[in-house]
């Protein structure tokens, strides 16, 4: 695997990666997320897991700057990334996936790959106009990283084909080699296998493994398949009208009273 792949912080002293503490947020009167706290210590994978409106998305909203926090503070490998706007939190090593896949559909896959890796570098303009060999070696090395990341996930002999013509389960694969090409420390995957079939899941789970062992990244995974996340999580946070209720193993999870009578509520309230 070409070296440009490898993780950053790989070999860096143990520091907590992701400290997050009383994050919250109110929209109007509702306190869509209260005293959330959050310690990622190292590469792992994590679960954040919740009824419907519990404050999920929220929280990855709040992680990645699309949302300032009205309370609490937040830092990555020691850095406070408070006042953070989103372009910066990623390129301090915070990447996300969406609940909506955001590709360029127009673009190649390999093009698609390759801008979201261009976020660590900032071509100055006149290089880029001159076409410097600066800048011929830095659009080879971006393409090499884009190269070796698709074929990772089986998708090199596509490089070439629109991303729009991906199926809806290679389209969220593609939206998760993007957020890897940031070379993120932390990554949050905000439902990644909605819409996809059970072969498609298997496959999932197989890859977010992968990830973590290969890239030595800490994944948030927000998720509904809970056979999912209890498969492949080591630790999850649950969520429930903007709180945390639980915290631990997943069996720790799937035996909690307060967690049982959250996804109940939930389940009574939808009928
Ligand atoms: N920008 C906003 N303005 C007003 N209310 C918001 C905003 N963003 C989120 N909310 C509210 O905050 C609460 C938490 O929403 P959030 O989307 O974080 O929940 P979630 O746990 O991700 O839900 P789901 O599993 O359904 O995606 C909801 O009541 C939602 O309506």
């Amino acid at each position: 695997m070409n070296q440009v792949l490898e993780h950053r912080s790989a070999g860096a002293a143990q520091q907590t990666l992701l400290e997050v503490k009383d994050l919250g947020i109110s929209f109007g009167g509702l306190k869509a997320v209260q005293n959330f706290n959050l310690t990622l210590p190292s590469a792992g994978l994590y679960g954040l897991i919740g009824p419907n409106g519990a404050g999920k998305t929220t929280v990855f909203n709040l992680l990645t700057g699309i949302y300032q926090p009205q309370t609490g503070s937040l830092s990555l490998n020691g850095k406070n990334l408070l006042g953070c706007k989103p372009h910066e939190v990623t390129a301090a090593g915070i990447a996300r996936t969406f609940q909506n896949i955001r590709l360029f559909p127009n673009l190649s896959i390999l093009d698609n790959v390759r801008l979201a890796g261009q976020i660590r570098i900032r071509p100055k303009l006149l290089s880029t106009f001159l076409r410097t060999n600066g800048y011929r070696e830095q659009e080879a090395a971006l393409k090499a990283q884009a190269m070796d990341l698709l074929e990772i996930f089986d998708l090199q002999d596509r490089a070439e084909d629109l991303a729009q013509n991906l199926s809806y389960g290679h389209q969220r694969r593609l939206e998760i080699i993007r957020a890897l090409a940031t070379k993120p420390s932390v990554l949050l995957l905000d439902e990644p296998a909605a819409g996809l079939n059970p072969q498609e899941k298997l496959a999932l789970a197989q890859s977010i493994r992968q990830i973590r062992d290969r890239f030595e990244v800490a994944i948030l995974l927000i998720e509904h398949d809970m056979q999912l996340v209890m498969d492949i999580c080591e630790r999850i946070v649950v969520l429930d009208h903007g709180v945390t209720i639980c915290e631990g193993t997943p069996q720790t999870v799937q035996n909690d009273e307060k967690v049982i009578a959250a996804y109940l509520g939930a389940i009574a309230d939808d009928a």
